[in-house]
């Protein structure tokens, strides 16, 4: 069996017939799940009852969605007393809108087998219609809920609502260790006292690959004391899978972020190639995604981030899952949890956030057995990633020279092609990027100040980008970045007829210029509020161009 990486047996699911309701057991069949996986083996056999509450550690796609999802359906199908109709049994809370989708998609495999008795799984997150779901949710016989927690949040606070959780038999919380970090802790614990207290008896239980120790001290806002803690990970041995090798590639500065990008996937990529190329920001992402869809690869291009309409997102998530091959480009929506099949390549451009983000995205890759590669770009002054993070098994990559060198012959394709780019989505890429590092706590180990930042992003622009000037910025966002007064922006003001934001003077589209030689082809914004390029006047232009050197980010965001 491939998930286990000692190579010892893996025991069947049909050894679990008597303990596990026969209905799921059909269904794991249905869906191919014939033996348990490490994590579903240990919670399923080690967990004193499956109503116990627990924290589970397991590697990335070793299968624990179907881990937390058995023992919960068999009690409510098994209870004693049974859930009255129409009220939530299980509520799952998830951090992103597609894995929220993902999960309550195994779910209805799970329970496929139930004839008449078909328990309902319902979802609830933002981007959709809110009145719809509600109504469907309110009138039909959600036994489980998958939610995020904004819109959870935002359902909660109709008393009716709050009524259907009254019975409720088991929280989970996957992602534990993002779900219970500061950004969405507050929200967590809203939901809490919404809920029945703990001391009414529901189960808890929380889930992730990584379990930083920052985590520990917080889940006994959902686990009783002496809750279960299971992990089918060793602690001397790396976080990440083994059969997934892990390299860095480390290039001089931040301008030559593009180029290098396009060596790199050119010197990776087959025809048949399935990747993902994660970005620090939608924006980067969105970026990235127009340049490459400018011909410098032949592969279908694939774009998800949170600045894209749900309806995109879902329809783009769908698309990659079934797709035998194609390069995405992407932020942390689809950073944890999300299962690809057959991706067989993550690259990461820029800083992680921190290990757990790292690891995560890798873990993008080398699912239900199979095996893939992951790479990380980072400058050279972004390199303290990698001393810092000793445990895990970044490796020099073998082709490091070489990509590095070729970059250079994909520099005439990525400058044709960054013009022919519309220079609000750079706007929004530059923006974003000060906006990443200016939020994120990072100068201080790039051992940069804010001036220098504002260099660093002015040259990706002008020499990455192949932007005319520094793009403008509007006081008001410099501001909220922190950045005011910092020497080095182009200025612009606010104008224009629209209430909700003006127009943009834009500065004027450069012609495309032909290549000197063809080349081979191959978060969240933290403080970018609103789409940029809305609402800007360019007034002055300022350059300060010493080279800077570091690329990259993190945020743990869409
Ligand atoms: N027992 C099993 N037999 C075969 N395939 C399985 C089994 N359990 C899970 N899988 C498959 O393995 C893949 C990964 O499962 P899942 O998404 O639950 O992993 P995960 O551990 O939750 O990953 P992540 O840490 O990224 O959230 C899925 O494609 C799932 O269908």
């Amino acid at each position: 069996m491939p998930f286990l990486e000692d190579g010892s047996d893996a025991q069947p699911y049909a050894s679990m017939a008597g303990n596990l309701d026969a209905r799921l057991l059909k269904a794991l069949r249905v869906m191919g799940f014939e033996t348990m996986t490490p994590v579903q083996q240990i919670v399923l056999t080690q967990l004193p009852s499956f109503q116990s509450d627990c924290l589970v550690q397991a590697k990335t796609g070793t299968g624990k969605t179907a881990a937390f999802l058995l023992p919960c359906l068999h009690t409510l199908l098994n209870s004693p007393t049974p859930l009255p109709n129409g009220q939530v049994g299980v509520l799952v809370i998830s951090p992103t809108r597609e894995l929220a989708l993902q999960i309550a998609k195994e779910c209805d495999q799970l329970t496929s087998q139930l004839g008449r008795n078909k328990l309902e799984c319902h979802v609830a997150f933002g981007g959709t219609a809110k009145a719809t779901n509600l109504s469907k949710f309110m009138n039909g016989s959600p036994s489980i809920l998958v939610a995020t927690p904004g819109r959870l949040k935002d359902y909660l606070s109709e008393s009716q609502v709050v009524r259907k959780f009254a019975n409720i038999r088991t929280l989970i919380l996957d992602e534990a260790d993002t779900m219970l970090e500061s950004g969405f802790l507050a929200d967590v614990k809203e939901i809490l006292k919404l809920l029945p207290p703990k001391s009414a008896g529901w189960q808890g239980m929380c889930f992730s690959a990584t379990v930083p120790a920052k985590t520990r001290e917080v889940v006994d806002n959902v686990l009783a004391p002496g809750y279960a803690s299971l992990s089918t990970i060793d602690k001397a041995e790396p976080p990440t899978l083994e059969r997934v090798p892990q390299y860095h590639v480390i290039m001089p500065s931040v301008t030559d972020t593009f180029n290098t990008l396009a060596s790199l996937l050119n010197h990776e990529l087959t025809p048949d190639s399935k990747a993902i190329v994660f970005g620090v920001t939608a924006n980067m992402v969105a970026l990235y995604s127009n340049l490459f869809s400018q011909g410098l690869t032949s592969l279908r291009v694939f774009e998800l981030h949170s600045r894209l309409s749900q309806n995109v997102r879902t329809r783009t998530t769908n698309d990659f899952k079934t797709a035998s091959s194609g390069l995405m480009f992407a932020s942390d929506v689809i950073g944890r949890g999300m299962d690809f099949p057959n991706v067989d390549l993550v690259v990461q451009v820029g800083l992680p956030s921190n290990s757990e983000q790292y690891i995560h995205r890798v873990g993008r890759t080398g699912r239900a057995g199979n095996t893939g590669r992951a790479i990380i770009l980072l400058t050279q002054a972004e390199s303290f990633f990698i001393n810092a993070n000793r445990r895990l098994p970044i490796q020099p990559h073998a082709q490091t020279a070489k990509i590095v060198s070729d970059a250079v012959a994909h520099a005439s394709s990525v400058e044709r092609a960054m013009h022919a780019i519309d220079e609000t989505v750079k706007q929004r890429a530059y923006s974003s990027f000060l906006g990443f590092f200016a939020g994120s706590g990072l100068l201080k180990p790039l051992r940069m100040d804010k001036a220098g930042l504002v260099r660093m992003a002015n040259e990706m622009a002008m020499q990455g980008m192949h932007c005319p000037e520094p793009p403008p910025m509007e006081k008001k966002t410099i501001g909220k970045m922190g950045l005011k007064g910092v020497p080095g922006f182009n200025y612009a003001t606010v104008g224009g007829p629209t209430s909700t934001g003006a127009q943009t003077a834009r500065p004027p589209p450069r012609r495309p210029r032909p290549a000197a030689k063809e080349g081979p082809d191959a978060s969240r914004d933290l403080l970018n509020p609103k789409p940029a390029g809305t609402g800007v006047v360019k007034k002055k232009a300022s350059r300060n161009g010493r080279r800077g050197g570091h690329a990259g980010g993190g945020g743990n965001g869409e």
